[in-house]
């Protein structure tokens, strides 16, 4: 299996060094081939993502991605032009977001709930689209707008990913997050879809909450979502906040998928490049530990994925939370587990 690893900007490199440790552990005959896209590669070529490398990495078997953006790049060249030019090249329309409190985290909340919920977040559309402009730029008189494009294919793809998600859960319970009062348009197209999917699936249990209200519940109340399903941009935010409610960004991993295998998928951890830690080697590598989890759990490895879980778990159940070590000492640490008894046993 090949494996293209794009370490990126910041603390990207950091966290995917660490990544591939764990994975060279628990599979081996993964080959990973490393692409130096991102900032660096910009400023000194004027490259963003050439069309030869696009072509390369579509002859992978799936992608591992650090972060990109750099405080050294106007903001947006790098996320437009790298980050999501991979995701809507590859047509990445479900971006597969878990969020799970692990035992020996603790949350900021002060009781501990049992949180275990995915967020199905659309990928290819909505606000991300690019459709928009400026009109009348520089002047007083000038407007900005950004499309939310909704197409009834690509609402029905991801609501249905959605869904088969949700029947494999112990659970069966989705929820639609929108802004259907207000987003009256594309509100009108995803309640539609998603009514039209559930009859397809009596054994979930489906309910709707606006996206305002989700980020309440999802602080008073987390133990109550399953599988959520959301656009794009609803998914970009809530998904950041259902990290922090679960112990960190740092722990936050993703999948961006193809469902229909035509293209790659990758995987990458929620966060970002974050410039105010980058170099300090102290950045957290558990969310990108735990995209290789995704990665191999897609790549038809689900007893390697599992190995990898269990290793975070139990690292997660007896770190020292106020002082976890550096990122190459979780790494470390996690790549022992993941080849010893004790990686396994907690699996079990
Ligand atoms: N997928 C991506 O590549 C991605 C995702 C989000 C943001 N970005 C880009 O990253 C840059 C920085 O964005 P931002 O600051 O809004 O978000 P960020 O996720 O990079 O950082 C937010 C906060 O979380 C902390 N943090 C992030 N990852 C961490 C980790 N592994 N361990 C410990 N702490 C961690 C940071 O130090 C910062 O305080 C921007 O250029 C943004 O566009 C990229
Ligand atoms: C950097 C940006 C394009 C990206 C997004 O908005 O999807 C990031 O915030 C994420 O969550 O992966
Ligand atoms: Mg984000």
């Amino acid at each position: 299996m090949r494996l293209a690893v794009v370490p990126g900007d910041g603390i990207g490199p950091e966290v995917v060094n660490e990544a591939l440790k764990v994975l060279s552990e628990v599979a081996p005959q993964i080959e990973p081939t490393q692409y130096d896209l991102g900032a660096a590669r910009w400023h000194s070529t004027g490259e963003l993502l050439p069309e030869s490398v696009l072509t390369e990495l579509r002859e992978h078997d799936a992608i591992l991605l650090g972060a990109v953006g750099d405080p050294s790049v106007p903001s947006g060249i790098l996320e437009r032009g790298l980050l999501l030019r991979l995701r809507f090249e590859l047509d990445h329309h479900v971006n597969l977001r878990p969020a799970r409190l692990y035992p020996g985290v603790r949350g900021p909340l002060s009781a501990q709930p049992e949180v275990d919920l995915v967020v199905v977040r659309e990928g290819t559309e909505g606000p991300y689209a690019g459709t928009g402009g400026l009109l009348r730029k520089d002047t007083p008189q000038e407007i900005a707008t950004e499309v939310s494009v909704n197409t009834a294919f690509g609402v029905e793809r991801v609501v249905r990913d959605a869904f088969a998600r949700a029947s494999n859960r112990p659970r069966r319970h989705l929820t639609l997050v929108h802004k259907t009062n207000v987003l009256t348009h594309a509100g009108s197209l995803w309640s539609r879809v998603v009514e039209e999917v559930s009859l397809e699936h009596p054994e979930v249990a489906v309910d709707y909450q606006h996206v305002d209200s989700t980020t309440i519940h999802l602080v008073t109340d987390p133990s109550r979502y399953d599988v959520i399903v959301t656009d794009n941009l609803f998914g970009d935010i809530l998904t950041d906040l259902a990290a922090a409610v679960t112990g960190g960004i740092g722990l936050a991993a993703s999948g961006n998928l193809d469902v229909s295998r035509a293209n790659p998928s990758m995987f990458e951890p929620v966060h970002g490049s974050a410039p105010d830690i980058a170099g300090k080697g102290i950045a957290d590598p558990t969310a990108a530990v735990l995209s290789v989890a995704l990665l191999l759990d897609h790549l038809g490895e689900p007893e390697l994925a599992r190995r990898v879980e269990a290793a975070v778990a139990f690292d997660l159940a007896t770190r020292d939370h106020q002082n976890p070590g550096g990122t190459s000492a979780v790494g470390d640490r996690l790549a022992a587990l993941v080849s010893s008894a004790a990686g396994t046993r907690t699996s079990a």
